[in-house]
């Protein structure tokens, strides 16, 4: 089975929609306790559930949303059946994806990824998590064909955990952190795109001064930034604008479960999200 593939390149799409809608992707996370408080079983028919219910409520009212690979394939192949089901309803209804797989391998096992998260794959969606810890050159499989395909690819940079500054904030050989050799690698990529580029980055609205601190320009980097940790994990939308200072233009935050407690009613849920865009946009353009 092949997916259609997407017209366009994806930072074009992905700039209209955060025009249209905001610059807001909900997440969808079906864990546990949230399946339990939707009402739904934990198990492949729950996630399925779940996630179209989501894409069904949001669909033409927030820019995209982004599945957690994750919940879906702890329940298997259903699992991973329930997440294709979910990437086609979101296809079919003009809803922008991004997979959160945070995949990364080495050159031959990253082609195997990059077919199955950028090529014409039932698992691709718009774009897809990558984590570029093997090096950012192991990635080229997946930028490349992402590129062929008008997909995006997010890499991993400064992430909103605080176990990831350990290895993220650390010093390579010629001076620079892994974040910033990050950062500089993405800005290549997109060099000279318009509105931006297709590669984008993750960092978390968590990070703090990080950005000051490592010498990391992102307005440089020219693609969007997926700025996860807003709501659930403490950050809020003052923060963004704190931590993103001139490059918020690129920001896209990322919220899951403060959007997602507010289901399974689809109304509740479209109230959530457009509440957090509408927040989110009013402290990027303050
Ligand atoms: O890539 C991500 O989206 C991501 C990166 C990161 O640094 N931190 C982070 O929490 N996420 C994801 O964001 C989701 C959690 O969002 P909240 O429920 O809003 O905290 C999960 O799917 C995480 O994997």
């Amino acid at each position: 089975m092949t997916a259609g593939r997407p017209a366009g390149r994806f930072g074009a799409r992905l700039a209209e929609a955060v025009t249209a809608h905001g610059p807001l992707c909900a997440g969808i996370d079906p864990h546990a306790p949230l399946l339990a408080a939707w009402g739904l079983t934990d198990d492949a028919a729950g996630v399925e559930r779940f996630g179209r219910t989501v894409v069904a409520a949001l669909a033409g009212h927030v820019a995209c949303v982004k599945p957690q690979a994750a919940f879906f394939e702890r329940h298997g192949s259903r699992g991973v059946a329930a997440l294709e089901r979910v990437l086609a309803d979101a296809r079919e209804a003009g809803l922008l994806t991004i997979v959160d797989a945070k995949r990364g391998d080495i050159g031959s096992t990253m082609d195997g990824y990059a077919e199955a998260f950028a090529g014409d794959s039932p698992l691709a969606g718009d774009a897809v998590t990558v984590s570029p810890y093997l090096g950012f050159g192991s990635l080229r499989p997946v930028l490349d064909l992402a590129a062929a395909t008008g997909r995006g690819v997010f890499v991993l940079a400064l992430t909103s955990n605080p176990e990831g500054a350990g290895v993220q904030h650390a010093t390579g050989p010629d001076g620079r952190a892994v974040a910033r050799v990050v950062a500089e690698s993405a800005a290549a990529e997109n060099a000279g795109a318009e509105p931006f580029g297709d590669v984008g980055l993750v960092v978390g609205a968590t990070v703090g001064s990080a950005v000051r601190d490592l010498g990391i320009d992102l307005d440089a980097v020219n693609g969007p930034l997926l700025a996860p940790g807003v709501g659930a994990q403490g950050a809020t939308a003052e923060d963004l604008r704190q931590v993103f200072g001139d490059a918020r233009r690129l920001v896209l935050a990322a919220s899951s479960r403060e959007v997602l407690r507010a289901g399974p009613e689809p109304v509740a849920l479209r109230d959530a999200a457009r509440r957090s865009a509408d927040a989110v946009r009013a402290a990027l353009s303050a």
